[in-house]
């Protein structure tokens, strides 16, 4: 029967560092080790020191044994989650500038001054008509 595996991320790993809350990680795999700080025979320091972190490295150049590696799987509560991080969205806004004169004068000019312009345009062409006649 498949198991759920519960995946986390590197930030939430990284939350459990303190001697009495102390996560590792080893091949992409997340392990709390709290309660083995006082029986590792390496001892509690080096699992300290990579505390909220991804130890590989240490741990294989520790070259532990078959028998070190089984009794990991006590300690083992899920995987480190593959998803890259997705930055978050930034919402852009429009600058809002307040100034309630200067826009409507701004949406007058935009939108009023070529029908102006037309109209005032033809005033004056009538009128040198009218004069001419
Ligand atoms: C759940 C995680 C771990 C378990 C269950 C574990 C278990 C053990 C065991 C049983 C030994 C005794 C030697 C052997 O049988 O290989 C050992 C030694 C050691 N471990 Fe770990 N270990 C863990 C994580 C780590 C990590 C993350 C590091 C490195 C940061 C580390 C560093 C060492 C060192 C330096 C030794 C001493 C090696 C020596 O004296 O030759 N261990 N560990």
């Amino acid at each position: 029967m498949p198991t759920l595996t519960k995946l986390y991320s590197m930030v939430e790993v990284a939350c459990h560092n303190a001697p009495d809350d102390c996560w590792v990680v080893v091949d992409g795999k997340v392990y709390d080790v709290t309660k083995y700080l006082d029986d590792h025979p390496g001892g509690a320091d080096v699992l300290l020191e990579v505390t909220g972190k991804d130890a590989k490295e240490e741990f294989d150049d520790a070259g532990h044994s078959k028998s070190a590696k089984e009794l990991m799987q006590d300690y083992f509560i899920g995987e480190l989650d593959p998803t890259p991080d997705i930055p978050e969205m930034e919402v852009f806004r429009k600058e809002q500038d307040g100034n309630f004169t200067s826009k409507l004068v701004a949406n007058a000019v935009q939108y009023w001054s070529i029908p102006a312009a037309v109209v005032g345009i033809s005033v004056v062409i009538a009128v040198l008509y009218v004069r001419q006649k």
